[in-house]
């Protein structure tokens, strides 16, 4: 059990604070509906029918990349699975921000923009910096109780997830506790036989260091997605580096290079690379290259070859638990779904332990037809059950569990 406090210790009648995860996939420029929004609904519902005045704060993508949107889309999506109105101000703790946060009614809900568009939010640091920013000192006083709900974030040191719990009585929301309760049971199950993780998606840097530090609790690494690419570029193809317009690749090598290489020298026999790769061909459908005959790389790669599936099947088949972050390609494109939904049908089909993790990722289960009842467990977050997989402690739950150990 975790040493935090949860919504069941709040008193009532609050003004309460609450961190939720929302960050989700942009499409044309709006926010996709996905399980986030579905599972932090549960926590706002239940403070709003408690009659707390309800103020969310959540972020979406990271300045700078093509998903850092306002939020204005995402209220009116946490609006249609809480069941009552979500309002939505844009502005994060400015005076329209502090307006709408005194008006609000007991039982009412309200949207803060999204917290990377306020300049405290980002720079990680310490719980007691983070508290002194003006973010934390400006919005602290307007509430009784701070919640954080987002588990799936607790792996960063961001003013909205380790500044609040000191400068206000501090809970977890359900999600926060149900997702620490199974992901932390989790890291400490031991299997008989052969572990697999399935490594991809485009944040190579947050994977890189897990697969790391998981050292030998791994047996074998399949490998896709951007980080995928890196280790090919390591292994001395000429692949893993943006093309054209891309920021994918070049910042995550110059960040990565050196432990993917002593990956690579330390455990290259259990890794396995990709050996051929898809693409959009000059009729705009799905083209694939074996990796031996890519001489330069002038194509953005979408996602793995049928080879490469093929290959990493019988490893699934044998495994006695399979943990999966990140997509082997770009799945929200039906012409590179074949890698990541090939292997969780493997994953589907096969009775191993399984767990499926992060935003993006859950999402291919209900895209593509799958059930969530074929995998052990499927988590919301990515970067932060991976994490919790290698024993390291999240911040933002050592900042709840702080808060309640000064009470
Ligand atoms: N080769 C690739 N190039 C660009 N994007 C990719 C590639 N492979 C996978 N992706 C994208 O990675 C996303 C998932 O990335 P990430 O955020 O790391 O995972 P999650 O959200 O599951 O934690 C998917 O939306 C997918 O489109
Ligand atoms: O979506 C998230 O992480 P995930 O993609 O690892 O699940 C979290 O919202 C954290 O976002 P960040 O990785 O931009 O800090």
């Amino acid at each position: 059990m975790a040493d935090f406090d949860t919504i069941d210790d709040l008193p009532a009648d609050k003004r309460v604070l609450v961190r939720l995860d929302l960050n989700s996939p942009i499409e044309d420029g709006e926010p996709q509906d996905n399980r986030r929004f579905d599972r932090h609904a549960e926590t706002v519902r239940e403070l709003a029918e408690a009659g707390h005045r309800v103020v969310c704060m959540a972020h979406q993508g990271r300045p700078g990349r093509d998903d850092f949107t306002s939020l204005a889309g995402h209220a009116a999506i946490l609006a249609d699975h809480v069941g009552r109105d979500v309002a939505f101000v844009a502005d994060t703790y400015g005076g329209e921000a502090l307006d709408a946060i005194d008006a609000l009614g007991a039982g009412e809900v309200l949207l803060l923009e999204n917290t990377r568009m306020c300049e405290d939010e980002l720079p990680e640091e310490s719980p007691e910096e983070k508290a002194k920013t003006e973010f934390v000192r400006t919005l602290a006083p307007r509430f009784d109780a701070y919640v954080n709900d987002a588990y799936s974030a607790a792996h960063r040191e961001h003013a909205s997830l380790v500044g609040f719990p000191l400068a206000l009585p501090a809970y977890a929301g359900r999600v926060m506790e149900t997702e620490y309760e199974a992901n932390t049971a989790i890291a400490t199950r031991e299997f008989d036989g052969p572990v697999t993780m399935v490594v991809g998606g485009t944040k190579a840097t947050d994977v890189i260091g897990v697969m790391d530090a998981l050292d030998d609790r791994v047996d074998r690494f399949l490998l896709g997605g951007v980080a995928g690419e890196l280790f090919l570029r390591a292994a001395g193809h000429p692949v893993g580096h943006d093309v054209g317009e891309m920021d994918l690749f070049d910042e995550q090598w110059a960040e990565n290079r050196e432990l993917i290489e002593s990956v690579l020298a330390e455990r290259g026999d259990a890794v396995r690379l990709a050996t051929d790769l898809a693409y959009e061909g000059p009729d705009g459908g799905r083209a694939e290259v074996a990796v031996d005959e890519i001489d330069e790389k002038t194509e953005g790669y979408l996602d793995v070859g049928s080879e490469t599936v093929a290959d990493y099947e019988p490893p699934i088949r044998d495994s006695d638990a399979v943990f999966v972050k990140g997509a082997l390609g770009v799945f929200e494109d039906e012409r590179f779904a074949d890698g990541t939904v090939g292997v969780l049908e493997a994953i589907a089909e096969t009775d191993c332990f399984s767990v499926v993790g992060g935003g993006d990722t859950s999402r291919a289960i209900e895209m593509y037809g799958l059930s969530e009842d074929d995998f052990s467990h499927v988590s919301i977050a990515g970067g932060a059950y991976i994490r919790a997989l290698t024993g390291e402690p999240l911040p933002a739950v050592e900042a709840l569990e702080a808060a309640a150990g000064r009470r």
